[in-house]
């Protein structure tokens, strides 16, 4: 599969890029950002950290505002940051062009309702065929870690819980930890999977984490701001909790008062999970 470079940019002594391909999954063209720390080459790879965004994101926002790259160049992580939907010319989105449905908002699952399936596969392009590109072009050493935010901490946190011992660890920030009883998750299960609510249990963490062996579940960090104001509608990581105890797993969830749903809260925290990661991903 051949990549286009779309953008090129020295960053913290390695360097950040965008490229865009065929996706065959999504059968449109995708577009993803990586971050290639110092001195890695095919003599020197390094591991990867899928970084999955949320509602309204391209791969561009986590790469302009989230702060990675100096902790990044420092730990040797190479950084993946895909978009959070397919685009393009035939592509459909929400009727009503809202931002919590459709384009930009692809919830990382595969669809099987009409008119989406035919490009919304985001769980097998960041399971499969993202990762098996990322392998093919650049030094990756075959270790992989995922995280993400809101929407992405979800798909974060059902990726790393469907595909046990293949993330090294995983973790969220503000992730919608129970799209099976929340609005968003409600209304993009909706239109992506259809009216059986039994097929949306496949793409929910509390209901995954409660049915993970205790000694196969990777370690797990939650970050969680407290004035975020999508906590109480949306988010409800008590509930992440509740599955981690069902499952008598260990989950780190971390409650920072007075931070937001926002960038600035992701930038405060995302050296610490960097360094989570780090210590699996070594
Ligand atoms: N526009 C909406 C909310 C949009 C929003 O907050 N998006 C978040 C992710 S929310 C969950 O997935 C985001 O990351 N936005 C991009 C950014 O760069 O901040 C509203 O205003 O309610």
């Amino acid at each position: 599969m051949s990549l286009e470079l779309i953008a090129n940019n020295k960053v913290h002594g390695g360097w950040h890029k965008r490229y865009s391909h065929k996706s065959t999954v999504n059968n449109c063209t995708m577009t993803f950002a990586i971050f290639l720390p110092p001195g890695v080459d095919e003599t020197a790879k390094a591991p990867v950290l899928y970084w999955l965004s949320g509602l309204t994101c391209t791969d561009e926002n986590f790469m302009q505002k989230a702060a990675a790259f100096k902790t990044a160049a420092e730990l040797g992580i190479i950084l993946v940051a895909p978009d959070t939907s397919p685009r393009g010319e035939g592509v459909a989105d929400d009727p009503e062009g809202s931002y919590d449905f459709g384009l930009g908002a692809g919830f990382y699952v595969n669809a099987t309702e009409e008119p989406y399936k035919q490009h919304y596969q985001m769980y097998d392009y960041i399971c499969t065929e993202l990762p098996a590109l990322i392998d093919e072009h650049f030094p990756s050493n075959g270790k992989k870690a995922i995280s993400g935010h809101s929407m992405g901490g979800h798909g974060a946190l059902v990726i790393g819980l469907r595909n046990l011992g293949q993330y090294t660890s995983v973790s969220a920030f503000a992730p919608i930890t129970n799209p099976l009883n929340c609005p968003w998750g409600e209304k993009a299960f909706s239109g992506y999977l259809g009216k059986d609510r039994e097929s949306w249990k496949a793409y929910d963490s509390c209901e995954l984490l409660s049915h993970t062996p205790a000694d196969k579940c990777p370690p797990l960090l939650v970050s969680q701001g407290m004035s975020d104001n999508f906590l109480e509608s949306q988010l409800r990581p008590e509930r992440l909790v509740a599955a981690a105890e069902q499952a008598d797993v260990s989950l780190c969830l971390e409650q920072h008062p007075g931070y937001d749903h926002s960038y600035f809260f992701i930038s405060s925290f995302i050296d610490q999970h960097l360094r989570f990661h780090a210590q699996y991903l070594s």
